[in-house]
């Protein structure tokens, strides 16, 4: 059997001096799919965060065989997608697209593909704004198609659904079972019966 990707062991949280997190324990091998569900308020972003090397811990946490921490070489093999990202200044759609691709690539999608997958060039001059000038929902399909561009072994994602129509939901959950098929991990904060549904699910209390 191998070695799982993520060992967290009695994980607690306190922020702004109230327990968020009290003693989670959370094994995920490969090719896992984990849906971590949960009230508002929980605590599920805040253990993505820990996972993600972001928020210290009591207890450990181990990923990829180490302990997290916001290094180049974490981020090689781990993919966030939480908050909007920082988009590049200047650069349009298929620019972001074609950068992290080159730099990046070649992940399970190249630049093109993700372009005609996501429907970032549906309109003529869509993928030539600016990602400011794009829907919420769109630039959410942006953001996860960067995801996408990258090799990973590990992809955290905060609230996948956000922004996005139904249609796209089911091609998102598609992609997402395609990548841990190929051994790609996946844990997911969700709100979405449609991204629960077939992922092992990881219920969180709120701590106090
Ligand atoms: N910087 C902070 N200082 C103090 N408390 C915080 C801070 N950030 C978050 N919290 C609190 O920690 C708890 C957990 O927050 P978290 O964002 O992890 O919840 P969540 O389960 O992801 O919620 P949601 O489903 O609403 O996104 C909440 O009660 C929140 O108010």
């Amino acid at each position: 059997m191998s070695e799982p990707i993520i060992v967290a062991r009695g994980v607690g949280v306190e922020l702004g001096g109230t327990p968020v997190l009290d003693g989670i324990d959370l094994t995920v091998s490969p090719g896992e799919v984990v849906a971590v569900l949960g009230a508002n308020g929980a605590g599920k972003t805040t253990l993505l965060r820990c996972l993600a090397g972001l928020q210290p811990a009591a207890g450990s946490v181990s990923v990829l065989g180490g302990p997290p921490a916001d290094t180049p070489e974490f981020w090689r093999d781990v993919v966030l997608v939480g908050d909007e990202p920082a988009w590049y200044p200047g650069l349009t759609v298929r620019e972001h697209l074609d950068l992290v691709g080159a730099v990046h690539g070649p992940g399970p999608l190249d630049a093109g593909r993700a372009l005609e997958l996501f429907e970032l060039a549906d309109r003529a001059d869509r993928a030539d704004r600016a990602p400011t000038a794009l829907s919420t929902g769109q630039r959410q399909r942006l953001s996860l198609a960067l995801a996408l561009l990258r090799p990973s072994r590990l992809l955290l994602l905060d609230e996948p659904e956000r922004g996005l129509d139904a249609a796209f939901r089911d091609r998102l959950a598609v992609l997402l079972s395609d990548y841990a098929a190929g051994g790609g991990t996946v844990v997911m904060v969700t709100h979405d019966p449609r991204f629960a549904e077939g992922a092992r699910h990881v219920a969180l209390e709120a701590a106090a």
